[in-house]
């Protein structure tokens, strides 16, 4: 019956998170703390069934670069990539329950422009507005920069109402940044490695057509 009623409340609030902006994400957890914990106990709980978690693979990247690059993990959760790498890691989340995480909403990201080598989401572009975390990733890399972005896969299936992922990594390049490589050889999720150019945006005055990224819900077992 427990583990039902908080099932339950970890849908609700994943839910939650998919369909409100950044700002009014950090206004609910900053409400009631509580339910962040509730949210990281169900998300544990769903990636127990995944064969390979995300962020293990990104660590696992990280680990053949240079420890001296400088990493911004966009949504840390637990802050595993801190733990597990040298290098210095600006952890970012809603809520910080660990000294390593600095609690604010990733669009306003308190790290100086142009001072980071690799930018990080795993899982983590859950708000409507997820584009103006691109944006401040954007901001905060040097050029020449890494952005990793690992979401799940359902995401970027455009035969059942998700984005495509050409669309996605065309928004990303008229940001300024190179498509290397997109890796979707793992079930559950898909990997895109981009590269950031330089300071100004690849083609002036033309909008970024962002696609519409479909929350990722999960269903009752
Ligand atoms: C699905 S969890 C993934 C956690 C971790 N990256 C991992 O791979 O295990 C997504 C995380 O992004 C955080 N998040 C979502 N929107 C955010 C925002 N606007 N600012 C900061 N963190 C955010 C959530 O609080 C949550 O901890």
């Amino acid at each position: 019956m427990r583990a039902r009623l908080s099932g339950g409340h970890f849908r609700m609030i994943n839910e939650k998170l998919y369909t409100c902006t950044g700002k009014e994400a950090l206004d609910y957890f900053q409400e009631d703390p509580s339910l962040f914990d509730m949210y990281h106990a169900g998300y544990k709980t769903q990636m127990s069934t995944w064969p390979e978690k995300p962020v293990n693979v990104i660590i696992k990247w990280l680990k053949k670069q240079s420890p001296s690059m400088v990493v911004a993990d966009f949504g840390c959760g637990d802050a595993l990539i801190a733990k597990s790498v040298t290098n210095k890691v600006f952890s970012l989340d809603l809520v910080s329950n660990d000294p390593k995480v600095i609690a604010c909403d990733m669009s306003n990201a308190p790290i100086v422009s142009s001072s980071v080598d690799v930018a990080v989401f795993c899982l983590s572009l859950m708000g409507t507005n997820y584009q103006s975390y691109i944006e401040e990733a954007n901001r905060v890399l040097k050029p020449g920069g890494w952005l990793l972005i690992a979401e799940v896969k359902s995401r970027f299936d455009p035969t059942n109402g998700g984005a495509d992922p050409e669309k996605f990594s065309r928004a990303i390049s008229d940001l300024g940044f190179n498509s290397v490589k997109q890796d979707f050889s793992n079930k559950m999720f898909i990997l895109f490695y981009f590269t950031k150019k330089d300071n100004k945006r690849k083609s002036k005055g033309k909008e970024t057509e962002w696609p519409m990224l479909k929350p990722c819900l999960y269903k009752r077992r």
